[in-house]
């Protein structure tokens, strides 16, 4: 007997889920045993890319997920209501999930994955970060033995094809933006992508898998990418880095809570100490694997002991990439259907209760740049770095390299500094007759 699958949504995922389920020739045998029984959408008149018997396509969800026949249900529509309810509906019934929704993921994952727990479920969600590339099932199972460190990520495509052009052309932001939103790349509301709160959604994911608890998203501290300017990316590109927007999730060890340098801490300290978990346009050094990662391609970087680092790259979304981790999920549940085993598999399966402890960005060591307006007087320099020693911020680097009109541009570069520090210094610093504004304010990797 085949497996029943029930799709809801056939958009640019369900489409490309689909026709991938079709053309089985040259791919995995499983496939053979996969029907596609029921596809819910929204309108039945809009033309569709695929062919459908036609008692196949509804726009009756709720059936779909009360349907005793489904024995699989895809979430590919997207947004947070109806699609949640349908997927705590779908799992109370006793079948197994596949979502590529971060969104509801990140918001409800708390009591999706305890009904899921309670009906003896799968929830998996390969789809819902880095699209086609595999980071969700290496976490969960090929390096559920390291202790995490570190995930750091290029995770939104939009984001990064826009930096990269105004990397690559010298261009504004907003001319790129709008043409990202003609290309198809960046949606007519690019709010959720440009200002950084589809990464905040897939750092809480990833997050929660490196480091096993739950992460609430309102902890994420999220900047976008609105206020990078071209002359920050030539700055950053003269002093040796690019700009990119990385979403992280760190453990704080003891000794960075400390406020002394970065060590190793042992076991027991891991588990207790807190995350600084957050997303930020960043400048990382051109020497740095995540530096290269242009255009609308993902990657993840982990860290990990004893494995050390280990990069996942490709395609963070499109039809057929995003396909390829909606199918390979489906795979993985027609073969838990076919062992028909009735013990849950804790590899597969989420089994987090407690919430992780989030450091206030405060507590954050990081190193900055900074840039500021000033009037041309002389002694500027050296108040600036006066105030900063005042506050404990050494700098790397400080230059004034051009005009902006009748204004000169001074240009620090920190080395660690604790985030609270450093803003009290630039409260300070803001006061000071002589600096007129202070545009940009990034962090460094
Ligand atoms: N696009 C991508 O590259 C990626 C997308 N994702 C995620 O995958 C999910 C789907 O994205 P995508 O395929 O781009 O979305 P689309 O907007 O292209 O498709 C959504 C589909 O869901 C249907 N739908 C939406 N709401 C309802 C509703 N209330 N009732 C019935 N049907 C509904 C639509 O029906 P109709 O066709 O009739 O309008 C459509 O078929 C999202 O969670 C997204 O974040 C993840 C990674 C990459
Ligand atoms: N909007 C996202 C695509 C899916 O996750 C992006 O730009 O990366
Ligand atoms: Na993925």
């Amino acid at each position: 007997m085949g497996v029943k699958l029930g799709i809801l949504g056939l958009g640019t995922v369900g489409t490309g889920t689909v026709q991938l389920l079709q053309d089985k020739t040259g791919r995995h045998p499983l496939l053979q045993e996969i029907e596609i029984y029921r596809v819910g959408v929204r309108s039945l008149d809009k033309p569709r890319a695929v062919e459908l018997p036609t008692d196949v396509l509804t726009t009756d969800l709720e059936a779909i997920v009360n349907d005793p026949a489904v024995d699989i249900v895809v979430e590919v529509m997207g947004g947070l209501e109806p699609a949640r309810s349908l997927i705590l509906k779908a799992l109370s019934n006793g079948k197994h999930v596949v979502t590529a929704n971060k969104a509801a993921i990140a918001r409800f994952g708390a009591e999706i994955f305890t009904t899921a727990n309670q009906a003896g479920v799968y929830v998996m969600l390969e789809a819902a970060v880095g699209g086609g590339i595999p980071v969700i099932q290496p976490l969960k199972q090929s390096l559920s033995v390291n202790r995490i460190n570190t995930v750091i990520g290029i995770v939104n495509g939009t984001t990064n094809y826009i930096l990269t052009r105004m990397q690559t052309e010298g261009s504004n932001f907003n001319d790129v933006l709008a043409d990202a939103q003609r290309l198809g790349y960046a949606e007519a509301d690019p709010t959720a992508d440009v200002d950084g709160l589809d990464a905040a959604d897939k750092i809480a994911i990833l997050a929660s898998l490196g480091f096993g608890g739950r992460i609430h998203l309102k902890d994420i501290y999220t900047e976008g990418i609105r206020q990078v300017s071209k002359t920050d990316i030539a700055y950053a590109e003269k002093l040796g880095f690019v700009i990119k927007l990385l979403a992280i999730a760190k453990r704080i060890t003891s000794a960075e809570e400390n406020g002394g340098t970065l060590l190793r801490g042992d076991a027991a300290t891991l588990s207790l100490s807190p995350l600084s978990v957050r997303v930020h346009p960043t400048l990382v050094p051109k020497v740095h694997p995540l530096a290269s990662i242009n255009g609308v391609y993902n990657a993840i970087l982990v860290e990990g002991e004893p494995i050390g680092q280990v990069m996942f790259f490709g395609p963070g979304a499109g039809a057929g990439a995003t396909a390829s981790a909606v199918t390979s999920d489906i795979l993985n549940l027609v073969a838990v259907l076919k062992t028909n085993t009735a013990v849950p598999n804790p590899l597969l399966a989420c089994g987090h209760q407690e919430y992780c402890q989030i450091a206030p960005m405060a507590e954050l060591i990081t190193r900055f740049y900074a840039r500021f307006l000033t009037n041309d007087q002389p002694g500027v320099i050296g108040k600036l770095g006066t105030c900063f020693g005042n506050y404990g911020v050494s700098l790397e680097s400080i230059v004034q390299t051009g005009f902006q009109g009748e204004l000169a541009e001074i240009v620090v570069v920190t080395h660690d500094v604790r985030e609270g520090n450093f803003r009290q210094a630039l409260a300070e610093i803001r006061d000071f007759e002589a600096i007129e504004s202070i545009p940009s304010l990034l962090r460094v990797l």
